[in-house]
């Protein structure tokens, strides 16, 4: 068996998505996500000059080597562009081997641990009661678990606040926007945030809070301390991770479960935080982290530490990723939840894809391969439009993480 052809699809059905289709001489195809929020043409040189010419005439059915191909014959090991084109093969090739065995993904990985995978949807407002309401408006949708993000008073833009009540985009403008920070007002106010949560709904669904790498060490671990009275299911990337042993002192000070890794692209990013067990939560995903060959790999490391998965899922990973995703997260055993951010009504119809939300889960169909598939006509009316993430200052001036 031989791949005879490969494509990148960009499409902009809303927002960008980069996508790869790899045909074989079977007449099988797969499809694979790339999309890199905010750079995304970067992925696609290096998937077109780079990886498809050496693609071209190899056996789509040794998904390993060809992971391994790509992995070491760059020399340049790892990063965000690199993880994501590899990440697309990957998943265009289990795509393959799973329609190949008629089979689901799931079944390949291993079979089913659970029905349905638990997800939490995005709540946010302009103010602690609007996103009190919000937080309701997902209970009443079914959710069993929701991340609350407010504004604050005296921050411009802050973190987490979207335009529309189920979406959220953050990539909004063809040069970056500019939003505000200051860390004393939001450590002034968010804990309040939770406070009003809990006094309102009570404490039978799971709270979660993006952090959003604003905080240093020991601003999120008194943040960590603040909100321990209302129990959240996990703070995220409370302080940056590039330096891995910044989150020991934040774990020193707080038993608020920590969750990591949307940004991660290897192992490598994760080990000494797994190893030290300075983490509850792994975010890393399918498209971020190499596909689903790499992502078992972390998930296997962090199961020995008990530590659980949490794969990122905004709206910049594409149904395709979802789709892989929720494959994984149905066969993962240390599964711990999915983010799942609605993708627009026209994102959808470009991506035709066989899962769907009940009851706070999203369940996966029996479709062989991971179920997503690409409609190119359509695709080919949405042409790529250049959109940033946004850029953070403090009050003075000074650059900030966004
Ligand atoms: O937890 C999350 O979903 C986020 O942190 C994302 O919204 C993130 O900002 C985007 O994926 C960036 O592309
Ligand atoms: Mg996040």
């Amino acid at each position: 068996m031989k791949i005879t052809a490969a494509r990148v699809i960009v499409t902009c059905p809303g927002r960008n998505f980069v996508t790869l289709k790899i045909e074989t001489d079977q007449g099988v195809y797969g499809i694979g996500d790339g999309t890199l929020n905010g750079r995304e043409l970067s992925v696609v040189a290096y998937l077109e000059e780079h990886v498809i010419p050496c693609l071209v005439g190899m056996d789509p059915r040794r998904i390993e080597d060809i992971w391994q191909y790509l992995y070491r014959g760059a020399y340049w090991r790892r990063g965000p562009v690199t993880m994501r084109a590899i990440a697309a093969v990957d998943m265009a090739l289990w795509d393959i081997k799973a329609k190949m065995a008629g089979m689901p993904l799931y079944q390949l990985l291993g079979g089913r641990s659970r029905d349905g995978v638990m997800v939490y949807g995005h709540a946010n407002g302009s103010d602690i009661a609007e996103t009190v309401e919000a937080v309701g408006h997902y209970i009443d949708l079914g959710y069993k678990a929701i991340r609350a993000q407010t504004g604050v008073p005296g921050i411009k833009d802050a973190y987490g606040v979207g335009r529309g009540k189920l979406y959220y985009e953050p990539a909004d403008a063809a040069l970056p926007s500019v939003t505000g920070w200051d860390t004393r007002k939001a450590l002034n106010y968010v804990p309040r945030l939770f406070e009003e949560l809990r006094k309102t709904y009570g404490f039978d669904h799971h709270l979660l809070h993006d952090g959003h790498h604003r905080y240093t060490p020991q601003e999120a671990a008194n943040l960590g301390k603040m909100l321990e009275p209302y129990q959240l299911f996990w703070l995220e990337d409370c302080t940056p991770a590039e330096n891995q042993e910044a989150f020991r002192l934040v774990r020193q000070h707080t038993v608020t479960p920590l969750a990591v890794g949307e940004i991660f692209n290897t192992i490598w990013d994760c080990k000494d935080l797994i190893q030290n067990q300075l983490i509850d939560y792994i975010r890393a995903t399918v498209v971020g982290a190499g596909g689903i060959t790499h992502l078992r790999r972390i998930a296997d490391l962090a199961s020995l530490y008990q530590i659980r998965t949490g794969c990122h899922g905004a709206t910049d990973l594409s149904p395709v990723t979802m789709g892989c995703a929720l494959h994984f997260d149905t066969w993962v055993p240390n599964f711990g939840i999915q983010e799942y951010m609605r993708h627009s009504e026209e994102t959808d119809a470009v991506f035709p894809h066989d899962y769907h939300f009940e009851a706070g889960e999203l369940f996966v169909g029996d479709t062989p391969g991971h179920g997503v598939d690409i409609d190119e006509k359509l695709a080919a009316k949405y042409p790529y439009k250049r959109a940033y993430l946004p850029v953070a200052r403090l009050e003075d001036g000074t650059m900030w993480n966004w």
